[in-house]
């Protein structure tokens, strides 16, 4: 609870005379005269809100690709949220309209929580130009491409937790994910049980599900004398939460990047995103500035992960992204086990692909990538099938625009409907399908569609960072496993195979539901490879 319920029911007043003033202003047609884009009719106060599908959104928004088409426009909670059903649309707005469609909507509560800083909550501007630019300078691609070592080191390590702890499959994936993102941002080795950096990141990330709920932000924008109260008060429990979390940022901000600054003094440390982007930093210019700016680029990449839905999504879909590069890669990981368990055909005939071009004697590496299509292949099917952020991360536009005859105003929320680009039955039949072949032309060759230019990253100023990471650390592990297991269907104490089903938890980072397997050495020699690698 936020406050006393006396508290909660004036505030809830307050808010709702001011959505409905609001909608009172929204009902306008644009000041140019133009009208909005076609969408559901918005009820009083609470807009569309009853139209849409609280834990699945995006299969509402592709629904009503049929009676709206591809930019439509909804009213959530007193704002204009306008949806882009098509990578042409989208291309045509974020890639080339960039200037108006680079911002990213106003989470109220990110200071209050002390996350402020996170770069993918920024809002467009110079500081959000200084974070890119390291970003890009740290994992671009030919960054990428020194990192492969890591990527396949911890694809081995990854095997051997799988030969050992089959059962374990997610949390190893989790470990794998966590251990490369790490050895990235600051060449750091995350240690298996109990890492002191990973704990406080999950205890900050708990805090924040619950504290930047869009309830709890909507309570807090209407009466932001709320968080001047003391923490002592009868029902503050949200700001003693607040002063915790914002001790925690400052612990995930700090711990890490002193642990390179004093690696780097002592001539121990390894390359990552923080040691390169030290190197960057302008004698001339304000040092603890940048400083600042790098700390908050690298924590930005590990900041932690959310698993809850909101009734509206709108914020707490930020809290879901504070993570930039874990969730995604570990959801999508996950799909492709799940793919090759309910797809035998399809393993199999990479694993023959595998056996072919490496042999049996040795894991794959970065040089057999371009001998491997079919492989290729899979990891594009794996980021289609289950695109792992349905409706990437919400843009928002810094002017009003005007696109086909349609005005699209200043402040809008811009949700990237990838969940009805990756379903375009005209580009992918039977999209529901795990079907790699559907990434070859007639004459045999891969399309030339690239997986980095994907609308699953994103689009325009905005567009993943860490696409290339991203792209190479998953192909490292899921050939890793290909070449060594066989992914099958876990058998019951009753000797039958326990059925696993396509299904995916709802909410707005989608991960497959739970589900049990077997991972099964392909060979003694392969297990023999592995069991070497222990001693
Ligand atoms: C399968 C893996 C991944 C997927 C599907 C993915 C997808 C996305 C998407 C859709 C966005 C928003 C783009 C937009 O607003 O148009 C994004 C932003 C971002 N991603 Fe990724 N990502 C992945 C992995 C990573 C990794 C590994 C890293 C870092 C090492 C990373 C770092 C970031 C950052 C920092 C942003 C925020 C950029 C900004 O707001 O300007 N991502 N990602």
């Amino acid at each position: 609870m936020l406050m006393d319920t006396s508290w909660v029911t004036a505030s809830a007043f307050g808010g709702a005379t001011a959505l409905f003033l609001a909608f009172l202003v929204a009902r306008r047609r644009s000041q140019a005269g133009l009208p909005y884009p076609p969408g559901p009719k918005p009820l009083p106060v609470i807009g569309n809100a009853l139209h849409i599908s609280i834990t699945e959104p995006w299969l509402t928004y592709t629904a009503w690709k049929k009676i709206y088409g591809n930019l439509i426009r909804v009213r959530l909670i007193g704002m204009d949220f306008i949806i882009i059903n098509s990578e042409k649309t989208a291309r045509a707005l974020l890639d080339q309209r960039s200037t108006v469609y680079s911002s990213r909507p106003v989470v109220p509560t990110s200071k209050f929580y002390g996350v402020e800083w996170n770069t993918v909550m920024l809002p467009y501007g110079p500081e959000l130009r200084f974070h890119r630019k390291l970003f890009h300078h740290a994992l671009r691609a030919d960054s990428s491409l020194r990192q492969r070592e890591i990527y396949l080191h911890r694809s081995r390590a990854l095997l051997l937790n799988l030969l050992k702890d089959p059962e374990g499959f997610v949390v190893h994936i989790k470990g794998f994910i966590a251990a490369i993102v790490m050895g990235i941002t600051y060449g750091y080795e995350v240690q298996t049980e109990n890492d002191p950096y990973v704990s406080t990141v999950a205890e900050l990330v708990g805090i924040l599900e619950k504290g930047m709920s869009s309830e709890r932000a909507a309570i807090l924008s209407a009466f932001p004398f709320l968080t001047q109260i003391p923490a002592w008060f009868p029902g503050a429990k949200f700001k003693r939460d607040a002063l915790r979390s914002r001790k925690l940022a400052q612990e995930v901000l700090d711990v890490p990047f002193e642990f390179v600054k004093t690696g780097i003094a002592a001539g121990t440390a390894s390359q990552s995103l923080v040691s390169d982007c030290l190197k960057q930093v302008d004698e001339g210019g304000d040092g603890e500035a940048q400083e600042f700016v790098i700390k908050a680029v690298a924590a930005t990449v590990f900041i932690g992960e959310g698993h809850h839905t909101s009734s509206l999504h709108r914020l707490q879909y930020f809290t879901r992204h504070l993570t930039a590069g874990f969730e995604t890669s570990s959801s999508t990981l996950h799909a492709f086990i799940l793919a090759m368990v309910l797809y035998p055909k399809v393993q199999a005939k990479a694993q023959a692909e595998i056996n072919a071009v490496i042999g049996s004697t040795r894991l794959p590496d970065f040089e057999d990538r371009p001998s491997l299509p079919y492989v290729e292949a899979i990891l594009r099917e794996m980021l289609r099938w289950n695109p792992a952020l349905p409706l990437a991360i919400p843009h928002a536009t810094s002017t009003e625009d005007v696109f086909d005859g349609y005005c699209i105003p200043k402040g809008a929320c811009v949700m990237i409907n990838v969940w009805a680009m990756s379903r375009d039955e005209d580009k992918y039949p039977n999209a529901d399908e795990f079907r790699p072949e559907r990434h070859f032309a007639p004459d045999g060759s891969l399309t030339s569609d690239s997986l980095l230019n994907d609308p699953l990253f994103g689009f325009g100023r905005r567009i993943c960072p860490g696409r290339f990471a991203a792209e190479s650390m998953l192909w490292a592990a899921i050939v890793s496993i290909l070449a060594t297991f066989r992914i099958e269907k876990a058998k019951g104490a009753d000797g039958l195979e326990i059925d696993v089903k396509e299904q995916f938890t709802t909410g707005l980072a989608i991960h497959p539901v739970p589900f049990r397997c077997a991972f099964v050495c392909r060979s003694a020699q392969k297990e023999n490879i592995l069991r070497d690698m222990t001693g």
